[in-house]
């Protein structure tokens, strides 16, 4: 059975408080963007093991023990002792990114099992399971724009549609650690909700919706600003970074024309469109 994670964007990220467990609480939107992962899993015949990661695409860190696939696979088998699998992951979605990737990959795996061994759990249990593997991988067990607050995991669904809208999204080759941007930030209450500017047309988002992130990495890589500079000199109707970066994205008109640019060798590139969500 085959399925393929998708990644997310961050509309807007304000970190409002500190709290005493040193997370910080925060809103944002998250919102689908079709680039994608594959992930597949077979039923394991051979050995007496109860899983094997195949790994192919970009490199993610660390051991299989350790990807998020697997501990998704681990919780469930605790409780539901599942058949052995064999599983087969095919990165696209760049790591330390802002993109969630690796939330994805757990989020659509606990569906993925959930059809495949026809566990019968409801969108509402998937979502408590995935909150146990991080803050924003309940989000994809839905996959649909949310509204997030508590320190990200706290989710209301929200109104909005950015279908018709190209986007463009280009993750340098530079990595931002999340917990050092936390630290650099000054927590505020934003003046005007996320969720107010959200109601607004996109064209009016630039100047209100913001990304707190970017006041403290901006200064440190100049380059992903940069790049946010540059999406707007090419006509973007509202550019931002994504969670802490390092990815940047713009979105556009649909009638736009998004040149080739030289974002250097390694950077990630994509040019795409949304459809329905
Ligand atoms: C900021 C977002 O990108 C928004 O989409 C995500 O919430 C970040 O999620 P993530 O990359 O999965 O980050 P995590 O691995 O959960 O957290 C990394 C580190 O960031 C800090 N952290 C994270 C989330 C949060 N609400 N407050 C925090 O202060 C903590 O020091 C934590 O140890
Ligand atoms: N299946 C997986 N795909 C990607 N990363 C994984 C996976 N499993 C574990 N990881 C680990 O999780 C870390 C974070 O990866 P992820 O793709 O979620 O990026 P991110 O950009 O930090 O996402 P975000 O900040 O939006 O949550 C990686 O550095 C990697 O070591």
């Amino acid at each position: 059975m085959l399925t393929f994670p998708n990644a997310k964007i961050n509309l807007g990220l304000n970190i409002t408080e500190k709290r005493p467990d040193g997370y910080h609480n925060l809103e944002t939107i998250f919102y689908p963007v079709p680039i994608e992962d594959a992930l597949e899993i077979n039923i394991l015949n051979e050995g007496n093991r109860k899983f094997r990661l195949h790994q192919a695409g970009l490199e993610i860190e660390g051991e299989a023990e350790s990807n998020l696939v697997v501990k998704a696979y681990k919780l469930l088998d605790d409780q539901f002792n599942l058949p052995p699998v064999d599983i087969h992951l095919f990165k696209h979605i760049p790591s330390g990114a802002g993109l969630g990737g690796g939330s994805a990959d757990a989020a659509f795996m606990l569906k993925l099992l959930n059809n495949k061994f026809e566990l019968g759990l409801p969108d509402d249990t998937l979502e408590e399971y995935a909150a146990k593997l991080g803050a924003d991988c309940a989000f994809f067990i839905k996959n649909r724009p949310t509204y997030a607050e508590g320190i990200g995991n706290i989710f209301s669904p929200l109104p909005l549609s950015l279908k018709g809208y190209r986007i463009w999204l280009v993750k340098p080759d530079i990595f931002v650690s999340t917990r050092d941007a936390f630290a650099k930030i000054k927590p505020h209450h934003p003046e005007m909700s996320l969720k107010e500017i959200a109601q607004l047309p996109v064209e009016e988002w630039n100047g209100r919706m913001v990304n707190d992130f970017e006041e403290s990495v901006f200064p440190q890589f100049p380059t992903i600003g940069e790049i946010k500079e540059e999406m707007y000199r090419q006509g973007a109707v509202y550019a931002s970074m994504s969670g802490s970066g390092s990815s940047v994205y713009g979105l556009f008109k649909e009638d736009a024309v998004l040149p080739e640019v030289d974002f250097g060798e390694k950077a990630f590139v994509y040019k795409g469109r949304f459809t329905d969500v």
